[in-house]
């Protein structure tokens, strides 16, 4: 939003410079011009616009316009301009160069920002307010007009108004290729960092992913005391499913392990394929008490349910760890792991705990 306002002020602020020396270069003119009463009346018509401009600005820059289709309101300023011109043209007719000049300065501003039909629109609005000054002129038998000379000046205008018009459909065209170019650039991108921290076969975070998140917990630990449980979450016999039901079989009650294990853990925590068929589960502001709850029903949940289509028990074994302010990630995950060896060891299926002196072990309500 602070880039977007800064860019808005810089736009503005450039255009208003532009409109600043046009208003200096209408009013000298108006003095100069031979018939002099013209000039009093511009110098009023140069307040207003000046007024005008600076509500706009404000409203603009106040951020009050950031609901609108474009919050820069740059179809609105461009008209605004176009006022201020056709009125100096009506003011000092002889000056009718000047103010074509004018006209054609202010169409380039919305060449980069309006969608075609506006830019249209405003190049419509233009022909229209030159038009009806044309008229005024025309009905109070202005003693510089000359049709011959008129027509030509009219449809070198209109000439040129078209020209931008195009201009401005090309560009309409080539911004919208970009903004849709831009899209899918961000959703490829968008993707190829979900893959670079995903796991391909379960489709939970990977290795690095978690890695990343145990830094971010080490550091909020350390920072805020906020504590954490690492939990290392191994398959028992997994080699024996592979070799008796093929590594399809396998794949697929690791899959649909992973989803059990995503489902167990809330949004704040993360779930992890460490790599084969280990799992780590990262669970955040517990305390290795309450993460032992959280884990046994884990661990209850996958014994009770069957896996794969050929419908498989299936028994886990669980190393849990509470982070202890200071550590390295090495030594908290290498205690996990020595955790895991160590329910492995006392018959699997059962989750042991430590933190510090504190060793517990959870025995499963059934045994393999
Ligand atoms: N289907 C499948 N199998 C895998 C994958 N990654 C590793 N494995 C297998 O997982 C098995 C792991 O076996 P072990 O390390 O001996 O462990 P285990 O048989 O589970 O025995 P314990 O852990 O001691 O209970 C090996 O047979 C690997 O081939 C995978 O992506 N898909």
């Amino acid at each position: 939003m602070r880039d977007f306002q800064q860019d808005i002020i810089r736009r503005h602020g450039l255009a208003s410079i532009g409109a600043l020396m046009f208003s200096v270069l209408f009013v000298v003119a108006s003095s100069l011009n031979p018939e002099a009463e013209a000039a009093p009346g511009l110098w009023y018509i140069v307040g207003v616009f000046w007024l005008g401009q600076a509500a706009l600005l404000w409203w603009v820059i106040s951020g009050r316009s950031r609901n609108l289709r474009d919050p820069a309101m740059t179809a609105v300023f461009m008209c605004w301009a176009t006022t201020l011109i056709s009125f100096f043209l009506y003011c000092c007719p002889q000056y009718r160069p000047i103010a074509l000049l004018g006209y054609l300065t202010v169409m380039p501003y919305g060449v980069f920002r309006l969608s075609w039909r506006g830019f249209l629109g405003v190049a419509l609005f233009t022909l229209a307010s030159y038009t009806m000054v044309m008229m005024l002129q025309i009905h109070q038998q202005d003693l510089n007009w000359r049709p011959q000379r008129e027509i030509i000046y009219g449809l070198a205008f209109v000439a040129s108004l078209v020209a931008y018009c195009f201009l401005g459909r090309e560009v309409a065209i080539l911004r919208e290729a970009y903004r849709m170019k831009n899209r899918e650039l961000r959703r490829a991108l968008g993707r190829i960092e979900e893959l670079a921290v995903t796991d391909e076969l379960t489709g939970l975070y990977n290795r690095r992913y978690l890695l990343r998140s145990l830094e971010r917990s080490r550091a909020l630990t350390d920072r805020e005391g906020l504590p954490f449980v690492v939990a290392l979450v191994d398959i028992d016999h997994f080699k024996q499913i592979n070799d008796l039901h093929g590594h399809r079989v396998g794949d697929q009650v690791l899959t649909e392990l992973a989803q059990q294990l995503r489902m167990s853990v809330r949004e704040v925590d993360v779930a992890a394929r460490y790599g084969g068929e280990e799992f780590v589960l990262l669970l955040s502001g517990l305390t290795l008490v309450d993460a032992e709850q959280v884990l046994n029903r884990l661990r209850v949940s996958v014994m009770e349910q069957r896996f794969s289509e050929t419908g498989l028990p299936l028994t886990v074994s669980i190393g849990a760890t509470q982070y202890l302010p200071g550590e390295e990630t090495d030594e908290l995950i290498n205690r996990a792991d020595r955790l895991l060896y160590d329910a492995k060891r006392a018959g699997r299926n059962r989750i042991v705990a430590q933190q510090g002196a504190l060793y517990t072990s959870q025995l499963a309500g059934q045994q393999l």
